[in-house]
Formats: C-alpha cells, structure tokens, sequence
C-alpha cells in the first residue's frame, strides 16, 4: 500500500511523519526528492536554485521520482509505503506545462504506477504567511504566498483529476486532531 502525504511548504507534512512513525512502526518511510542515493544529489540540485531553466528543474525532480519508484516504491510493494511527496507535488510545481502533458510525464518516471491514498494537508493563506514568517526559506519557499497558494490549487485539482483516493484535511487544526484523521483513513475508518 502506497500513502503520500502531499502540502505545500510548511503544511505540517513532516510533524505528522513523526507521528506515522510511531503508529506505524512496521511501515516503510520515504520522501521525494531525496529518498535514494541518486536522489540525495538531485535533491541538493533541485532545491539549491541553481537551474536558470525551469524544465531543467522539473526533469531533476523526474529523475528523482524515476529512480524512487524503481528502488524504494517497487521494492517495498507488499508492505505500507508512507512518503513524503509524490508525483502530485511533481504536477503542482511544474506549472510552466499543461496538465494533461504534467500527468503523461510523471506516469513515464512512475512507470503508472499512482499512489493508492493521497492526504493532502491544506492551509490558508494567513496561515501559510505566518508559518513562513517563522522559518528560514528555501529557493522554492521564497517565491511566496500567492505562487504557494496556486500550487495547493493544483495539487487539489490534480488529486481531483487522476481520481487517486484522499483526504483533503484543514492544516490549521490542532496536530493531534490532524493525526487521528490521518490514522483513520490510513486504516480504511
Ligand atoms: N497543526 C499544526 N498547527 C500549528 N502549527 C503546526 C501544525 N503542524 C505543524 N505546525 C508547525 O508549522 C511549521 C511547519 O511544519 P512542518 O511539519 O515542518 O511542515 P512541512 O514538512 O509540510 O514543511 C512547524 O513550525 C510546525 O511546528
Ligand atoms: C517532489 C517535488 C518537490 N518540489 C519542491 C517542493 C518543496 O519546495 C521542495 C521539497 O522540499 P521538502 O523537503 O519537501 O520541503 P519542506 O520540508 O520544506 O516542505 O521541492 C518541486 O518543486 N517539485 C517536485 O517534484
């Protein structure tokens, strides 16, 4: 079974990993991009801003989610896989291809296969302003709140589109309330 937990930045996606790992102790963790070894560099590539090219950067996360698929998705595939991110967060932030195109790439890197369930933590704005005005932001992070706000918008209708299984829930409600929500629709409740 295949779980991604999808947010934009700072939707509280890595507080609720922290506590999946502890309810689901047997469950395999893993995260896009970074989740192999391959993926670590690409990571540092993608993330790092050094891309003048936008395609550039979308093809360094496809590569990412290749090589995931291949070594941690497909070899894992009789236990629960619990990522961080997927093929949904790949589709929302390449904005500069249409939709329909968006999918067709990201089925070639994921070989077709999707993620059996989709949580997606969703935040307001006011509450997206807030969290980033507590942190220290990223190449991505610092494109700010509307372009965010317009991703959580594609994720949305993405999830919507492919028909993927999911849950959208309120990221602004409290962690343990987030948690139980999480945990029972991961249970099938
Ligand atoms: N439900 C919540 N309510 C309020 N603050 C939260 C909640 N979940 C996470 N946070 C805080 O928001 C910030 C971003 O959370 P984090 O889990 O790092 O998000 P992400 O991994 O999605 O970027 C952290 O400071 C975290 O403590
Ligand atoms: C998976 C993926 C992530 N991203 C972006 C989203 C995030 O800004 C960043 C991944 O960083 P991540 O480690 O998920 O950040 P955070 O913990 O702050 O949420 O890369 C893409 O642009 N395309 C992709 O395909």
């Amino acid at each position: 079974m295949y779980v991604v937990i999808e947010g934009i930045d700072t939707a509280g996606k890595s507080t609720q990993l922290e506590l999946l790992k502890k309810n689901f102790p047997n469950a395999v963790f893993t995260k896009e991009p970074g989740g192999t070894l391959l993926g670590t560099k690409l990571r540092v590539m993608a993330l790092g801003g050094e891309a003048k090219s936008q395609l550039a950067e979308m093809f360094l996360f496809l590569a990412d989610r290749a090589e995931h698929i291949e070594e941690i998705i497909k070899n894992n595939k009789d236990k629960i896989i619990i990522s961080d991110r997927s093929m949904i967060s790949g589709i929302a932030y390449a904005n500069q291809l249409n939709l329909d195109k968006l999918i067709e790439l990201n089925l070639i890197a994921t070989q077709n296969i999707l993620p059996d369930y989709v949580i997606l933590l969703e935040l307001t704005p006011s509450e997206l302003k807030f969290r980033l005005s507590q942190k220290q932001n990223d190449s991505i992070e610092l494109r700010g709140i509307e372009y965010l706000i317009n991703i959580q918008n594609r994720m949305k209708e993405t999830i919507q589109k492919i028909g993927i299984n999911h849950i959208f829930i309120d990221a602004s409600l409290k962690i343990e309330e987030i948690e139980k929500k999480i945990e029972d629709f991961i249970n099938g409740k």
